[in-house]
């Protein structure tokens, strides 16, 4: 019998609604990982409702909780890490400690960084240290990373000019360690207005891909963690990166389709449940030759 992966998955839970692992853990496990939550904050909400309630993780927590699994004797059994938003870079640092403890335990573990970094014309900016903690030491150990554009114009300190140049910023990405650079949504002068794109940047190769951009009264929160979550899941469970990319893109579409279609500003997860294991749809990752 196949052997069910298991993944930690550090990053924040909202009581209600659907953010972080609040948003990336439920479909993890619906397509059969054995997810380990470690909750970096637990707030009512997330942020987009401009208030919420609820206390942050002290970082010195992380690595402790890591080292309970250890005591348990369980830790070998970590085949990957996920994180997502980061408090601080203090939590980031932790977080890499936990991180090296698991790839001695497991070298074979992958550790998946998303670098969550909000969007400014949402309010949500993390601090500049936070930023830089990321390019320059989480990039270093991570071996999958996941940014949206938005955050990849941060990496390079100005704004992407043209699908090109979005590649030449994930490139630059790759070139700091890790084996794959995923962006989660691009954004460029000349993008058609009717699709969303995302991009898969390996050392083996490149590949775009599009699907319809849906329409909604407010953008709902937590598509980042989502994506984020099902691509590392699926490559757990034995896809390719390019196999990953395009379930990942196909399932979170049906998320969308079944939100928008509820009117809903949360995603619509439990709704869309058997269409994230068997999205109806299907979406091609394009190799791009330039
Ligand atoms: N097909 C789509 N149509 C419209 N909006 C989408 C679609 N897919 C994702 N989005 C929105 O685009 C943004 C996703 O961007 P991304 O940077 O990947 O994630 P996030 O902002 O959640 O980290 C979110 O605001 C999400 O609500
Ligand atoms: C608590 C919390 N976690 C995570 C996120 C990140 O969500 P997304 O996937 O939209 O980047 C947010 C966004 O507001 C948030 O409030
Ligand atoms: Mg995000």
């Amino acid at each position: 019998m196949k052997r069910t992966p298991h993944l930690l998955a550090i990053q924040s839970h909202v009581v209600f609604g659907h953010a972080g692992n609040s948003a990336a853990v439920f479909p993890m496990q619906r397509v059969g990982v054995n997810v380990w939550p470690l909750n970096t904050v637990q707030f009512s909400n997330h942020t987009q409702y401009g208030q919420w309630a609820g206390e942050v993780l002290a970082p010195e927590q992380i690595p402790a909780l890591v080292e309970g699994i250890a005591a348990i004797g369980e830790l070998g059994q970590c085949d990957a890490v996920l994180s997502g938003y980061l408090g601080s870079a203090a939590q980031g640092r932790a977080i890499l400690t936990g991180v090296a403890r698991i790839k001695a335990a497991n070298p074979k573990a992958l550790y998946l960084c998303d670098p969550v970094m909000g969007h400014p014309e949402k309010g949500c900016i993390v601090a500049p240290e936070v930023s830089e903690f990321l390019l320059e030491e989480a990039a270093a150990v991570a071996d999958l990373m996941c940014p949206n554009q938005l955050e990849l114009d941060s990496f390079s300190g100005r704004k992407a000019q043209s699908l090109l140049d979005c590649l030449a910023m994930a490139r630059a990405l790759l070139a700091r360690g890790p084996k794959a650079v995923l962006v989660k949504h691009l954004a460029y002068p000349g993008k058609p207005d009717d699709s969303f794109e995302m991009l898969l940047v390996t050392a083996e190769g490149s590949w775009h891909l599009r699907r319809p951009l849906l329409a909604f009264p407010r953008q709902p929160v937590g598509v980042g963690d989502l994506t984020s979550g099902l691509f590392l899941a699926r490559i757990l469970l034995g896809d390719s990166l390019v196999a990953a990319f395009e379930f990942t893109a196909a399932a979170v579409h049906e998320v969308l389709l079944e939100t928008q279609a509820c009117t809903s500003y949360e995603l619509q997860l439990i709704r869309a449940q058997d269409r994230i294991v068997h999205p109806r749809v299907r979406f091609e990752a394009v190799p791009i030759n330039m």
